[in-house]
Order: C-alpha cells, then sequence, then structure tokens
C-alpha cells in the first residue's frame, strides 16, 4: 500500500471524523531516512478534528493510515495523487534560506543511462567547487547537494518485474511528485522527497532535503517532463554510445559486482527499447553533451579503451560560453603530439568547429585517443578558450587531482572538468557570488 500526498494544503478533514479509520501524521528526523528512528518520532492521531488542526500547523507531512481505504480517501480528499507512501512539501519557506545566505537555488539537471559516468561526472564538479558532501543516501554538502532521480520509481524492483516494465518506462516513475519536489525546492521549500534503495530494491520512508546553492538532479529523466525544462538552468547529457556503454557495463557489473556476461548483455538489451523511447531523446535539448564513441585511430577496435569524444555545446544560451580551440567559430583539426605531448600509439588527434545538433547552432570540441602524462596537458589547456578557470592550469590541476577516476586520461576527464567549470561560472552569473578556486 501507498500513496503520494503531493498537495500542500489539506482541504478537508471528513476522514478524520469517522472513528472506524486512523490516520496518522509523523515528525521526521532531520536526515533520517531509516524506518526505526522515523516511526520513533512520530506522534499518531485517530480519527479526530484535533488532529487536523494541529496537522496545519505541521511543517512535514508525513502520512500513514490503518488502512488502504483510509489512505485512498484522504489522499483522494485531499487532491493528491501518486503511490508513493509518503512525501511532501513543506508550506513555508526553508529555515536554511537564511542560516545558508541562499537567495536562488540554480537547479542542474544530468542526464544519462545508468552506468554512464553521472558519479564519476559529479565527484569531478563538487571538486571544482571545493566541497565536501555527506556520505548519506542524498549527498548532500555546503554548496552542493545531488539529488539521484531513482527516488521518484513509483515500482519497486518487484513490482517492475511483475508488471513486466523497467525502470526507464514512465509507468515506474512518479513524474508529478518530481516536478512539484522540484519546484519547491526551487522556489525555497524543504521536502521530504521518496527514497528508491537499490540495495533492497524497496521504496523505502521518506528523507528530508533542504534547497541549496545548487541542487543537481540526476538520472534517467530529469527532462523528460517538458515542465521540468523551466526549472533546470543548465542541462548535461551523458552520450555514451551503445559499444562503450557495454564495454563500461561489462568492466564494472563483472569486476565490481560479480555479474554475469550474460546477464549484464541480457539486461542491456531489455532496457534498449525503453532507453530509445524515453532517455535518449532529452540529449536534443541539453545544452551541453558529452557524447563518447569508438576511436577512430584504431581500425574495428574492439578493445574501446581508446575513446572519441565529443563535447557538443548549444550556441546562444545565456550564461553559457562555448570553450574553443584557437579561434572561435573555425574549423581546426590539431594533432598536438610532438615535442610537448608525449603520445603513445594511437596518438591523439583534435577537432573543433561549429556544427548542428537537432537543429540547434552548436561548437563541438573533439578528442580521440589518450593523454600519456596528465601533467602534459596544460599545453592543451593553454590552446583553449573561454574555459572559465580562474587561473592559468586549473583544468590540469583538476584532472591531476581526479587522475585514478574514470575517463582522466582522455576527453571525457577532460570535458567534465569543462562543464564543471561551466556550472561554477553559471552559479556566480545567476547569484552575484564569487567561487574561491581549490588551489592544492
Ligand atoms: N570516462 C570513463 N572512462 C572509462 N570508464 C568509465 C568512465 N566513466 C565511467 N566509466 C565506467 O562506468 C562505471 C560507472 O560509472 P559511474 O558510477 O560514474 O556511472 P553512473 O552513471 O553514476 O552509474 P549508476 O547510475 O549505475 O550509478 C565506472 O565504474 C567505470 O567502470
Ligand atoms: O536504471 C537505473 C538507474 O540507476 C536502475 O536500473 C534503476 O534505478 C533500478 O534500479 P535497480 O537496478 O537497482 O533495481
Amino acid at each position: 500500500m501507498g500513496f503520494i500526498l503531493s498537495t500542500t494544503t489539506i482541504v478537508c478533514n471528513n476522514v478524520f471524523n469517522k472513528n472506524s479509520k486512523t490516520i496518522s501524521i509523523r515528525k521526521p528526523q532531520i536526515g533520517s531516512s531509516k524506518t526505526s528512528s522515523w516511526l520513533q518520532s512520530g506522534v499518531s492521531y485517530q480519527g479526530k478534528q484535533k488532529y487536523v488542526r494541529q496537522r496545519v500547523n505541521t511543517k512535514y507531512w508525513i502520512i500513514s493510515a490503518s488502512s488502504q481505504v483510509a489512505l485512498e480517501e484522504f489522499v483522494k480528499c485531499n487532491g493528491a495523487k501518486g503511490v508513493h507512501e509518503t512525501a511532501g512539501i513543506s508550506r513555508s519557506k526553508s529555515k536554511a534560506l537564511r542560516n545558508k545566505g541562499i537567495e536562488r537555488p540554480v537547479i542542474i539537471g544530468v542526464a544519462a543511462d545508468s552506468g554512464c559516468g553521472k558519479s564519476t561526472f559529479l565527484r569531478r564538479v563538487n571538486e571544482i567547487f571545493g566541497t565536501k558532501v555527506s556520505q548519506s543516501h542524498t549527498p548532500q554538502g555546503e554548496l552542493v547537494t545531488v539529488i539521484c532521480l531513482d527516488d521518484f520509481h513509483t515500482l519497486d524492483r518487484k513490482g517492475r518485474a511483475e508488471k513486466k516494465v523497467t525502470a526507464l518506462h514512465p509507468e515506474a516513475n512518479n513524474f508529478e511528485l518530481m516536478y512539484q519536489q522540484i519546484a519547491a525546492l526551487k522556489e525555497g521549500h524543504d521536502i521530504m522527497k521518496p527514497i528508491y534503495n537499490h540495495q533492497t530494491g524497496l521504496i523505502d520512508p521518506p528523507e528530508l532535503i533542504q534547497p541549496n546553492h545548487i541542487v543537481v538532479i540526476e538520472g534517467l529523466h530529469p527532462w523528460y517532463d517538458s515542465r521540468m525544462k523551466q526549472l533546470l538552468d543548465f542541462t548535461v547529457y551523458l552520450d555514451i554510445s551503445d559499444e562503450v556503454k557495454v564495454a563500461w557495463k561489462i568492466q564494472r557489473d563483472m569486476a565490481e559486482r560479480g555479474h554475469k556476461l550474460e546477464n549484464i548483455l541480457a539486461s542491456i538489451e531489455s532496457r534498449k527499447p525503453d532507453f530509445q523511447q524515453y532517455i535518449d531523446p532529452q540529449k536534443k535539448d541539453a545544452i551541453a553533451v558529452i557524447q563518447v564513441l569508438p576511436t577512430q585511430l584504431i581500425p574495428d577496435d574492439k578493445e574501446k579503451k581508446v575513446l572519441r569524444v565529443r563535447f557538443i555545446q548549444r550556441e546562444g544560451i545565456p550564461g553559457f560560453q562555448p570553450v574553443y580551440l584557437y579561434d572561435e567559430g573555425s574549423t581546426i583539426d590539431w594533432i598536438p603530439c610532438g615535442r610537448k605531448l608525449t603520445c603513445s600509439y594511437p596518438g591523439i588527434k583534435f577537432h573543433y568547429g561549429p556544427d548542428n545538433w537537432y537543429n540547434h547552432d552548436v561548437s563541438i570540441l573533439e578528442v580521440d585517443g589518450n593523454f600519456d602524462k596528465l601533467e602534459e596537458l596544460i599545453y592543451i589547456e593553454s590552446h583553449l578558450n573561454n574555459t572559465s578557470t580562474k587561473f592559468y592550469g586549473e583544468i590540469t590541476q583538476q584532472l591531476l587531482r581526479n587522475a585514478s577516476a574514470p575517463g582522466s586520461n582522455n576527453g571525457t576527464g577532460l570535458f567534465q572538468v569543462l562543464i564543471a567549470l561551466k556550472i561554477r561560472q553559471l552559479y556566480e552569473e545567476l547569484t552575484g557570488k564569487n567561487i574561491a578556486p581549490v588551489l592544492v
């Protein structure tokens, strides 16, 4: 049994007057996501008018009911919809706004399929902002909070198997609640956000999330619902070609998670139609896309260890100036290997130029090949412009700091750092604040 309470005003109380029904209200503990501590802090009111008055004065609404009928009636009566057990939005503005000096939460969307490098990218973003984030289910730091949109799955693992739908299908996700809650955060309200537990495959009790200076929403469908586009200040799509995705998945899921090859391949195949229908189309509208393709430097490369990576950057977006190589707007092919850049086989090739991406004007910066020595990237950095760095060498320094992260020696790492710098610049432009660069 489970329902969402997505309304912020409780308008009717008739269900409370029927003694046969019990509705309880619980005040959550901040940051708590465990059922036990969450239940301990609860206060119950049974079928009384008093409940409603109390409830209206309460900031967070955690609702559960003694029977499915009672809850259904309550939820229906109050205009809520959905299938999560509990969720809510505070009526008043969050105290976090004043406590943390937040004037305007900046909301960033990061879309990609599972296992396509979102976490790696977001680690680089956090490094640029120089703040640590908590190890909790939703990483929260002084400046940045990262919300995983898997939390808006409405069907747990078993439910999806029974209904034969993948997690990518809209039926398995609650876009209404996603929109309401992200809009509320942007407007400065606290939310009680549901949790999808990847360990158990179940939907857990919700957790309190407060607005932050920057809120990143990452996952499968950040702007599948067209209303979400209006909320997002910047959008990033990680577009990993099938061949590379398979190679990454095999590496991670076999080596780190002990899955069998045939199961990995079957899972990728079963997700493909929904991926193409519901996830992939989002890349058309992204402001920045990192596209990862097999190399063109090695004919018929099987290993997928050398990658051709393209940074597709929308033109004409306020607050976003595309990075360029040498001369803005020209078309340039560049092989930097030689005296200043060590290159072993198969070498490195850059390309830059104007292009078209689903009817949008874009600039594309491309790098095919691996960097042998990360410290030599300073040579590449000195030829890039509009990078939004705060000092010469900042890009190289960031890559060196995370040298062991996947992709640091190729275009994926380089472009992830460039996007992180763009997010910092956009944040500064939108808020008028200044973020000190991280010096090692
Ligand atoms: N740039 C890269 N180069 C090589 N391998 C990579 C790169 N980025 C990611 N990978 C591989 O893909 C795996 C998943 O990366 P990551 O955890 O960042 O993805 P994710 O999108 O957050 O995944 P999930 O959604 O499943 O949690 C890594 O463990 C690594 O094996
Ligand atoms: O596409 C995914 C995004 O992370 C996951 O597969 C989805 O969230 C379902 O999770 P699980 O595989 O743990 O049941």
